[in-house]
């Protein structure tokens, strides 16, 4: 909650403290997803349209993560993970983390409707407000489905690419959401194995705080199943094919089976080896992500 928490003596901000309020590396995948539904689409978007409607995306996506950095600084101060950010370590003041999301904010939403379309840009408000407000201010502290309901906000961005394009939604667009929604627990759970402790420590309801890992690990496994028929529905709509059916696929049974090897572990291996198989599955569904979307991607360039 903004801002009554004592950080460490205040340092010098740089500019690199400024862009780590972005949140750049979780943002980049993000974005690219974005780009990804707003290359496929049927509608082919002038080059300087297409780059102004991705940069505005990532403008916005940057400004939510400020938004969420501003609000949860007094959790970021208590967790390993994320004590030296900007606001904890005390180089940037939560009232210029504030100000930096809620300028980019008006900034990408208004660029994007007069680039692209408003349809866009309203879609791009409500992701901003979904990760800044619903999310962040009110179900990560309150419910350990909090990134299952939450994870909507990191889904929506190649909707709002493909809105860029067409000015509006299609099977394929959420099947694009479905993609991300459903990969979302799985990805998130995992890392939550190996930081139960951040999580406890700064009282954030995850479900390895409130149900344990064991639970944790089940539910891990469950939505990699889960996942797995709208991976493969994606490639049977009009930008899929043979090239990302194969990819999804082999993704999709990779991730089962590690899913289901991460829940066949015990705590005890699991702290034996330093969480190596929680760590590694944590890894590899960002490369499931990128390779789902790099997929659909090569698909539309190379068109068998
Ligand atoms: C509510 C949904 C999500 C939650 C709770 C979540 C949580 C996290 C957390 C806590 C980290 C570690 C971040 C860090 O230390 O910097 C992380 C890493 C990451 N997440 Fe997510 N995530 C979510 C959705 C997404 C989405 C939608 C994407 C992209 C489409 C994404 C991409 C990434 C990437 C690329 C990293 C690695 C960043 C790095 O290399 O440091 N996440 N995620
Ligand atoms: C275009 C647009 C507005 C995109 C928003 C995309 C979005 C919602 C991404 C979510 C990614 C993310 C870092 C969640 C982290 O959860 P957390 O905030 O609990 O993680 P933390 O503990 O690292 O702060």
């Amino acid at each position: 909650m903004a801002d009554t928490t004592t950080y460490e003596t205040p340092g010098e901000a740089q500019f690199g403290d400024y862009v780590a309020l972005l949140k750049p590396r979780v943002m980049s995948l993000v974005v690219f997803t974005a780009f990804v539904g707003l290359i496929v689409a049927p509608v082919h978007l002038h080059p300087l349209v297409a780059f102004c409607s991705v940069l505005f995306i990532a403008i916005g996506g940057g400004a939510s993560g400020a938004l969420n950095m501003w609000y949860d600084a007094d959790i970021d101060a208590v967790m390993r993970r994320t004590k030296g950010r900007p606001i904890p370590s005390g180089r940037v003041t939560g009232g210029e983390a504030l100000g930096l999301g809620l300028a980019l904010s008006g900034i990408s939403v208004m660029m994007l409707g007069l680039s692209a379309n408003w349809f866009a840009a309203g879609f791009l408000a409500f992701t901003i407000f979904f990760y800044a407000v619903i999310y962040t201010m009110w179900l990560k502290r309150s419910t350990p489905q909090n990134i299952v309901i939450g994870g909507a906000a990191g889904a929506f961005p190649p909707m709002i690419g493909w809105a860029c394009a067409t000015g509006g939604i299609s099977i394929e667009s959420l099947l694009m959401f479905a993609l991300i929604f459903f990969w979302t627990p799985p990805h998130f759970w995992a890392l939550a194995l190996f930081m139960k402790e951040d999580y406890h420590n700064a009282g954030v309801p995850m479900l390895t705080v409130t149900h344990g890992r064991q639970v944790t690990r089940r539910h891990i496994f469950a939505y990699t199943l889960v996942l797995a028929p709208f991976a493969i529905w994606l490639g049977l709509t009009s930008v899929g094919g043979p090239i990302y059916l194969t990819a999804a696929v082999v993704l999709n049974a990779l991730f089962i089976w590690r899913g289901w090897q991460v829940m066949r572990r015990t705590d005890e291996q699991s702290y034996g080896d330093g969480h190596k198989a929680e760590k590694s599955f944590f890894k590899l569904s960002l490369y499931y992500l990128f390779a789902h979307f790099a997929a659909l991607l090569i698909q539309h360039w190379v068109g068998v």
